[in-house]
């Protein structure tokens, strides 16, 4: 597959008056806090399931004011929005572009932060209909194990990549609002197809994710694991760190890449099954060539980074 992925040139801080935060958490949070810092936007209104994390939403400043999901003051924030972020579980993204749609404007652009493109951008069409022509899909490659609000950080995407995916219905002002606001965060902003998106990051982010649930479950279920987990240290800790993350997030990722996801896991678990062939075989020439090949990559991609 050839991605084209081409990087966006850098543009002037963009100014957004009114912001629709959807989800209040690192993601959207981190992101509301840099824009501010930035001064690339002036008021935040935040919407969420839940009260208190909208309470505490505010008082860390990531959002001016909150308005409650099913409220008459949540059409309002629609209505008036210039700018409407979504940065829930992509499992909801049907649901609340349904509750978006009917008060959506002409003017407003709708973004989101979703780490599944393909999935974002049907089930928004399916809630949207020609209004999908407002919506600019995104992925900041940035995150932490932590969630909340209280994980944002106004400088968590300072040089990370933020993935736009274009559809062929987008406007391209849009299109450049939105990689300005990224922009503005001090991310580095590249253009990506919606496909080839979700097969990369099958690979580089799901498929860890994954492999690291597993792992912690697995020493978890063994025996003596209280003392494993005692005594492990930074090669154990540095594999499992993303075990933490939101496990509802990470369930909708694999319900909605699962194709890409499957096909990882397989071509992985050949990679394993031949590393144990060559240990059980105890065939020292097969073991070094492998572990060999995998250090130099690594080695090599980490000079890059
Ligand atoms: O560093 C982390 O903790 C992350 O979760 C980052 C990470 C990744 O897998 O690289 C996780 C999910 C996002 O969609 C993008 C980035």
């Amino acid at each position: 597959m050839n991605t084209h992925m081409k990087i966006f040139p850098p543009q002037s801080v963009p100014k957004i008056n009114n912001l629709l935060l959807i989800g209040a958490g690192l993601i959207g949070g981190s992101l509301t806090l840099a824009l501010k810092q930035a001064g690339a936007v002036r008021h935040v209104i935040g919407s969420g399931r839940s009260a208190a994390v909208m309470d505490e939403a505010i008082q860390l400043g990531i959002v001016d004011a909150a308005v409650m999901a099913d409220s008459a003051e949540f059409i309002q924030a629609v209505r008036t929005a210039d700018l409407i972020v979504l940065a829930m579980p992509v499992g909801q993204t049907r649901a609340v572009c349904e509750k978006i749609a009917p008060h959506l404007q002409p003017d407003t652009v709708i973004t989101d932060v979703g780490s599944t493109k393909t999935s974002v951008y049907q089930d928004a069409h399916a809630a949207l209909g020609d209004k999908i022509n407002q919506f600019v899909l995104a992925h900041p490659i940035a995150g932490r194990e932590l969630n909340g609000p209280a994980a944002a950080l106004a400088d968590l995407y300072v040089n990370k990549r933020v993935m736009i995916c274009p559809h062929a219905d987008n406007r391209p002002a849009d299109i450049d609002t939105v990689a300005a606001l990224w922009q503005a965060t001090g991310a580095l902003v590249y253009e990506l197809s919606l496909a080839a998106h979700d097969e990369i990051f099958a690979a580089v982010s799901h498929l860890p994710h994954v492999l690291a649930y597993a792992l912690m479950n697995h020493v978890a279920d063994s025996d003596l694991s209280n003392d494993k987990f005692a005594m492990a240290g930074a090669g154990f800790r540095d594999f499992t760190r993303i075990a933490a993350a939101s496990p509802e997030m990470w369930r909708d990722v694999c319900l909605a890449n699962k194709s890409a996801i499957v096909a990882e896991m397989d071509a992985y678990l050949q990679h394993a099954q031949q590393l144990r062939d060559a240990i059980v075989a105890q065939d020292e020439d097969e073991i070094l060539e492998q572990f060999k090949k995998a250090s130099e990559k690594r080695l090599a991609w980490g000079k890059e980074q």
